[in-house]
């Protein structure tokens, strides 16, 4: 054993710069001071870490506790034979200073707070401090004393909190032996009090602790800051950065950014990575200097915002801001409606196979220089007319590094558009159109905002040898605002609208329009998204053929809102459906193919669905393909309404779209046979849905609790759809309890549960060993939508045993034709995948697509031999394979 004191001390000593071999610097020595000063840094970056896994974890068992303590007040408020004072209930109210001073809103100034019977908050003041700072969030740990009385109950029953907090009853909690005290006092009282009082329960009153250090005072740009609600005009800006040691911790740094920058109400969208921050807002006009210095101040912004913050040059009035943006479901919309701060793989995605060096992306080259640049290129071109390609060299190659329906609309006279549908194709593109260029050739590129830019920039430097390249600062938003500024006498060279990525999506710089309608070829520069939301395909429209195709991008996307009843809810905001018999649309418009007639003459989906796939695209937007769909939806809702007793497991509930269109079959099925009271795990209609992906499963629970309690019409919609509105994300961050339970139409009971495999728990069913829920009686319909790798073995559960599918029941696997794929597996067709690019991610995901084909087409050839059922593969949608147990 060594005292731990002198060892730090000779680690220390070892490390210093002013240690003995700082004193004879000879090389070696001060490479290994160099080293040892490495070390160090790098173990204070493992200390930071080690915390932050700390905190973490501290975090996650609170979460658990508050979740058994749930349960435990839940099962003995339940049971009738409770005797065993398990739990102290800590009735706080906090002082009218400390309120004021931390800004507690109404959930953090007075609750209730449970203590464990025999928890170290029952013998420590430390550690009872620590779970009311638990509970208590904005509380600090060190802030605050305590005093505490017994709660007195009134003849009613009810319990009083003395009004007077001086009251001579009240005493003082200083040391542990007072807590020690204390809740042996509540026991006590317990014993002699009504039964009205569940448990020994204490009020606390909280209070600011005049020993505590004064709050820090507010940062210098809070400092006089106007009201951000007052202001007359919004103003847009944009700003990235590339820190050149990157964000440690994104979800860390997006919690810091949205806690510093809540004073300003900022809106927008900020994508946060590894690599960076990207962002895109709008902040009331009266702030924007104070947002401005809030964010230099934080130092993965401050210097690294390269050109600053990009403001737009013209502030929106409030009242135009409210209707600036590109109207949504036909009801105006604002250039942005909330803040997301979202963290993401990358800040753009590039799809490049490994990230290069952002700060070295060539000349950064401010507006004016660009724009004197361009005016020269123009005439050495018009000088070049008939002359050799060494006389051409000076003249450069100007790249517009924006997407094709970007450069569509506008671009600066004299430049290329790289014709790309997605940034990731660039490389490509960039490599064949500059192969035969001299590598000092100068080249300019440009993109919106100039983030594009800096990674365009450092592919051509560091990937492809350029060594005279440039790009416009700030790109055209930035020119924009320049030219208007400071050379308004000098006509823009960029002609035609800027599309920018907020609800604006175009900002005209000139009058030109560059555009031709995707619809009528005429010329505009409108651009928008296809009202479909299946479809969302962002197009160029003149506004006639908008109106005529009620913006939609063709008359299939057109058709589908018609089918879905949704063109007039869209079109004139009211919640009408558009009832198909009546509608002019049916009479007039024909039908291309037999998938829109088929769609066009069935039964709408009730129009909650349409609001729940609206959800996943905006919570969930990766995953967004994966929801079964109108076609495949309506089909599911049918079978389980064909079944005998409506019970359906489903495995894979994503955000709850097939669970919802299960439970409305499992409810036809209670109303076909009267039932008249919901069934349950037992017998009766009752779906159970697992799911092992927690963001999935909260937004699964809010579409539940929605169907439950609004029903699937419009209220129901309209609930579903202020989840998204609301803009409060956190709902889908939060830990929720494991099993959901709702009950629809007092018919069908619904369970979601949360589990780590669905495989696994499935087979622990399977032999009758449920842990986590009551062993549930058998189902009718299995739909086996989870992980697509272990098909053979989810259907093998349910063929093996009796206790998880009925006999004669019916299992359903989707995704079992895998894109079409399945073909190329069985060797009748080469594996063509659409759109097969050859970069290497690309390669990569297509390598996996086939390799998924393979096992998918080695399950349908197993599953079609199996003595023990009879399948039917259906072509719907991604292929449905309808396995009847014999
Ligand atoms: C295709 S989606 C389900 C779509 C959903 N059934 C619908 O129709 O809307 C697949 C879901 O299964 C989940 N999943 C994948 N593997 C799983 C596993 N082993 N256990 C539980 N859930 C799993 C995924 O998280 C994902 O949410």
């Amino acid at each position: 054993f060594q005292p731990a004191v002198p060892m730090r001390a000779a680690a220390l000593r070892s490390r210093l710069p002013y240690s003995r071999s700082w004193v004879v610097p000879t090389v070696s020595r001060l490479f290994n001071t160099l080293s040892s000063n490495q070390d160090l840094a790098q173990k204070r970056i493992e200390v930071a870490r080690a915390k932050k896994a700390a905190w973490k974890r501290s975090v996650l068992e609170t979460n658990k506790r508050h979740l058994h303590i749930k349960r435990i007040t839940e099962e003995k408020e339940q049971s009738t034979d409770f005797q065993v004072p398990a739990l102290y209930a800590l009735k706080v109210s906090v002082c009218e200073e400390l309120r004021n001073e931390l800004h507690l809103s109404g959930r953090e100034r007075r609750g209730r707070v449970f203590i464990e019977l025999g928890s170290p908050a029952t013998r420590s003041l430390k550690s009872l401090k620590y779970d009311i700072h638990a509970f208590f969030k904005a509380l600090k740990k060190s802030t605050f004393v305590l005093s505490a009385c017994l709660p007195e109950v009134a003849e009613d029953g009810s319990i009083v909190v003395p009004e007077d907090l001086t009251n001579t009853k009240m005493w003082k909690i200083e040391t542990d032996e007072d807590v020690n005290k204390t809740f042996a006092m509540a026991d006590e009282h317990f014993q002699s009090a009504p039964a009205s009082l569940k448990r020994p329960s204490i009020s606390l009153h909280l209070a600011k602790d005049p020993n505590a250090p004064p709050p820090p005072p507010p940062p210098a740009y809070l400092e006089g800051m106007a009201n951000p609600a007052a202001s007359e005009t919004m103003t847009m800006l944009s700003f990235y950065s590339f820190p050149p040691s990157g964000i440690e911790d994104p979800e860390d740094f997006a919690m810091q950014l949205r806690r510093k920058w809540k004073p300003f109400n900022p809106l927008g969208r900020i994508y946060v990575a590894k690599e960076g921050v990207n962002a895109q807002m709008s902040v009331a006009t009266n702030v924007l200097e104070n947002f401005i210095d809030c964010c230099r101040s934080i130092p993965q912004l401050g210097t690294y915002m390269e050109n600053g913050v990009n403001v737009d040059p013209k502030p929106i009035p409030v009242e135009e801001f409210a209707t600036a943006g590109v109207p949504i479901n036909g009801k105006p919309a604002p250039p942005f409606r909330n803040l997301h701060i979202r963290v993401r793989n990358q800040i753009v995605a590039d799809g490049l196979d490994k990230p290069l060096d952002w700060q070295s992306a060539g000349y950064d080259m401010p507006p004016l220089e660009w724009h004197e640049k361009l005016k020269e290129a123009k005439e050495l071109r018009e000088q070049a007319a008939g002359t050799t390609a060494d006389q051409n060299k000076d003249i450069p190659v100007i790249l517009d590094c924006r997407n094709d329906y970007e450069t569509n609309i506008g671009k600066f006279d004299g430049a290329e558009p790289l014709e790309t549908t997605n940034f990731r194709e660039s490389w490509d593109v960039l490599g064949k159109r500059l192969e035969d260029v001299p590598k000092d050739a100068p080249i300019m590129t440009y993109c919106t905002g100039g983030i594009r830019c800096v990674k365009v920039g450092a592919y051509l430097t560091q990937e492809l040898g350029f060594t005279n390249v440039s790009r416009l600062a700030g790109g055209i938003i930035a020119y924009d605002r320049t030219i208007e500024e400071k050379a308004a006498d000098e006509q823009p060279l960029f002609r035609g609208a800027n599309m920018v990525f907020d609800g604006r999506l175009g900002r005209q710089i000139t009058d030109d329009k560059l555009g031709s309608c995707a619809t009528c070829g005429g010329e505009t520069s409108l651009i928008s998204n296809c009202l479909n939301d299946n479809c969302h395909k962002r197009m160029i429209q003149c506004e006639t053929c908008r109106t005529a195709f009620h913006g939609t991008c063709s008359d299939a996307c057109r058709q589908r809102l018609v089918n879905n009843g949704m063109l007039s809810q869209r079109l004139h905001g009211d919640s009408s459906q558009t009832s198909v018999a009546d509608s002019s649309e049916e009479k007039t418009t024909p039908y291309r193919t037999l998938d829109e007639y088929s769609t066009g003459h069935s039964s709408p989906a009730p129009s909650l669905y349409h609001e729940m796939e609206l959800n996943t695209q905006s919570y969930l937007p990766s995953g967004s393909h994966m929801v079964s769909g109108f076609e495949q939806g309506r089909l599911l809702t049918n079978l389980a309404s064909m079944t005998r007793e409506g019970r359906i497991l489903e495995l894979g509930t994503f955000t709850g779209y097939a669970t919802a269109c299960f439970l409305e079959g499992a409810a036809n099925v209670a109303s076909a046979i009267s039932l008249d009271s919901a069934g349950n795990q037992s017998s009766g209609p009752y779906v159970l849905s697992l799911e092992r992906d927690q963001r999935a499963f909260n937004l699964a629970a809010a579409h539940m609790n929605v169907m439950t309690e609004h029903g699937t019409g419009e209220a129901g919609a309209e609930a579903a759809c202020s989840l998204r509105a609301s803009g409060e994300a956190d709902f889908v961050e939060t830990v929720l309890e494991d099993v959901v339970s709702v009950v629809y139409d007092n018919a069908a009971t619904c369970d979601l549960l949360k589990v780590s495999d669905a495989l696994a728990t499935m087979e622990e069913m399977a032999r009758g060993e449920s842990s986590q829920i009551d062993q549930p009686s058998p189902f009718d319909l299995v739909f086996v939508d989870a992980d697509k790798t272990r098909l053979l073995e989810y259907v093998d559960a349910c063929l093996a045993s009796d206790l998880v599918l009925k006999k004669g029941g019916m299992i359903v696997v989707d995704n079992v034709l895998w894109k079409g794929l399945v073909l190329g597996a069985a060797g009748s067709s080469p594996l063509l995948i659409d759109g097969e690019g050859s970069g290497d991610a690309e390669i990569k995901k297509n390598r996996r697509a086939r390799r998924l084909a393979s096992k998918m087409h080695r399950f349908n050839s197993a599953i079609a031999k199996d003595p023990r059922c009879e399948v039917l593969l259906l072509q719907v949608r991604d292929g449905l394979s309808m396995i009847r147990k014999k």
